[in-house]
This record gives C-alpha cells, structure tokens and sequence, in this order.
C-alpha cells in the first residue's frame, strides 16, 4: 500500500465536519451541546477532557454506533461500510476464535469469507507485528499483544478514520509507552486519521498535531491546542524541553476546561 505523505496542518483537505452536535440521554441528560469540530485527513486528534465530558459519545456518534439529537456531521464525499475502524480500551476479542478469525470480524460481517480476505488479515496483523501469531488464541497472548490485535481488527477494511477511545489505558506504563510509539510508526505507514481519546495529557501531547480539550456539563469543546512538534516522534521528544513546555500548555488547557464548572482536575 503505497500513500502520499501527510501534508502539514492547514493544508489538509477536510474528511468530516460536525456541525452544532447535540446529544441528550433519556430526554434529560446532555452530554453533548452544540459540538462543532472539523476533522481533516491526516490529522492525529486528540478528545481530552475530564471525565463525563462526552469523549465516548462524540466517538460513538462520528462512528455510527449512535445518533446525535440534533445538529450534523457530514463527511466529505459520504462515507461507506469500512470507512470506519474503532479501537476500545478493552481488546474485545472472541476468546474462542484464533487471532486470524477475530482480525476477519469486520469483513466476515460484510459477508466475506476467511479465504477472500486472507491476504488483508495477514498485511493487517504484519502492521502490528504479530503475523506469527494468525493461529494462537487471545489467551495465549499478553495484555499489549491483544491490544494490537484489536488495532489489526480496526485496520483491516483499510478505513479512512481510526476512533481509538481510550485504547491503553489499562495497559502498563512500559508498554502504553511501546504501543505509542508503534502507533505513530502505523500512521506513518498508513497515512490515516486518528482521533483518540485518552485523559493523558502526556499522552495526548505525544501522539497528537491537535489537541481538542474539553469541558463538562454539558460536553462541548472547551478549546484547542495545536502541537506543532515534527514527526517521527521519539524517546527524544518525549524528554525534551519542548515536549514539557507542550505537557503544560495542554495542561493549562485542561484545567481551563475543568474550572469553567469549577472542578478539580485530576489529570
Ligand atoms: N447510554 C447512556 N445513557 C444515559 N447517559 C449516558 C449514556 N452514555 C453516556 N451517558 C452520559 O453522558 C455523559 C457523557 O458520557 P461519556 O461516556 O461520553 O463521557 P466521557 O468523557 O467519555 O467519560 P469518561 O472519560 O469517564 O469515559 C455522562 O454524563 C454519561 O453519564
């Protein structure tokens, strides 16, 4: 799969645009109001906020899962069945399917049989390094293993936006760390747009060109950091001075976000 490289940011052209999102629970319960973010291709965003803001349901609604009450989100040129690949913090594998049966799931629920899509499970499972393991089971893997089947699963349509809700948090502070850098290496590869949501700023700084922080009750975009810091990205960066000075700046923003309800920020 050969791609062009990621034009720098504000030269991008746009993938999708939600417009004056609302989402209200049960009548009652707004956990979005008035939501206005523009995604371009190739952007690597990050939903940061605290707790309840509406990071998940943001996800849920650009991915299709769910419906926004009012308002819009158009993607250019429409969008179709694959476009879409969805990391979770869990791995949610099927415990009695091999690492090959769990990667089909998407294509094998478009209808497509192992045998059709056998060279797409394999390019999918080589982009995260675990071609070895086509016939192991979930149980025979460690928690960072299964993680990167999950990301197999997502990356196998080829889609043209990978939601990833809070996909390492559960995970170890060594291999968050591995599993961060062997993401950017993927996007590198594949050129994709990622928007992630994680309550890490160190995380969000690391791994993002935008920053979308967030405020709470209800869930709207609080405002939005830019880091303008090159890729690659590497240990380096991550012991940088400036990377430190971006930790804050995100930070600063995070807790503008929290205070404009007066909470206490825990990140
Ligand atoms: N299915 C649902 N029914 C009712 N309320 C819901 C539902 N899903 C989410 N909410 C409410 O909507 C608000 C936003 O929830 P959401 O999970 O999107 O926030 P979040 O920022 O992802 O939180 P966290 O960081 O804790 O995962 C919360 O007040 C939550 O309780």
């Amino acid at each position: 799969m050969t791609t062009p490289s990621i034009p720098p940011m504000g030269q991008r052209d746009k993938l999708l645009q939600m417009s004056n999102v609302d989402k209200v629970f049960n009548g009652n319960v707004v956990a979005l109001s008035d939501l206005n973010l523009t995604v371009n291709q190739g952007d690597f965003i990050s939903l940061l906020g605290p707790s309840g803001c509406g990071k998940s349901t943001a996800l849920r609604l650009i991915s299709g899962l769910m419906r926004q009450t009012s308002g819009q989100i158009t993607w250019e040129g429409g969008t179709n069945s694959g476009d879409i690949g969805v990391v979770f913090q869990e791995p949610t594998l099927m415990p009695w399917a091999t690492v090959e049966q769990n990667v089909w799931l998407p294509h094998r629920l478009r209808g497509k049989s192992l045998f059709e899509v056998r060279d797409q499970i394999l390019w999918a499972l080589k982009m995260v390094g675990l071609e070895k393991f086509q016939k192991s089971y979930p149980r025979e893997l460690s928690g960072g293993m299964k993680m990167r089947v999950s990301i197999a699963r997502a990356l196998v349509t080829e889609p043209r936006l990978i939601l990833m809700d809070e996909p390492f948090a559960a995970l170890d502070e060594i291999t968050r760390h591995k599993l961060n850098n062997d993401l950017l290496m993927l996007r590198d590869k594949l050129k994709c747009t990622v928007i992630f949501v994680t309550h890490s700023v160190f995380e969000s700084v690391f791994l993002s060109d935008r920053i979308v922080v967030m405020a709470a009750r209800p869930g709207r975009v609080s405002s939005e950091v830019t880091v303008d810091a090159p890729y690659p990205r590497t240990e380096e960066f991550r012991t940088s001075a400036g990377y430190a000075d971006l930790c804050r700046k995100a930070s600063d923003a995070l807790h503008g976000a929290m205070n404009e309800h007066g909470e206490r920020a825990s990140a």
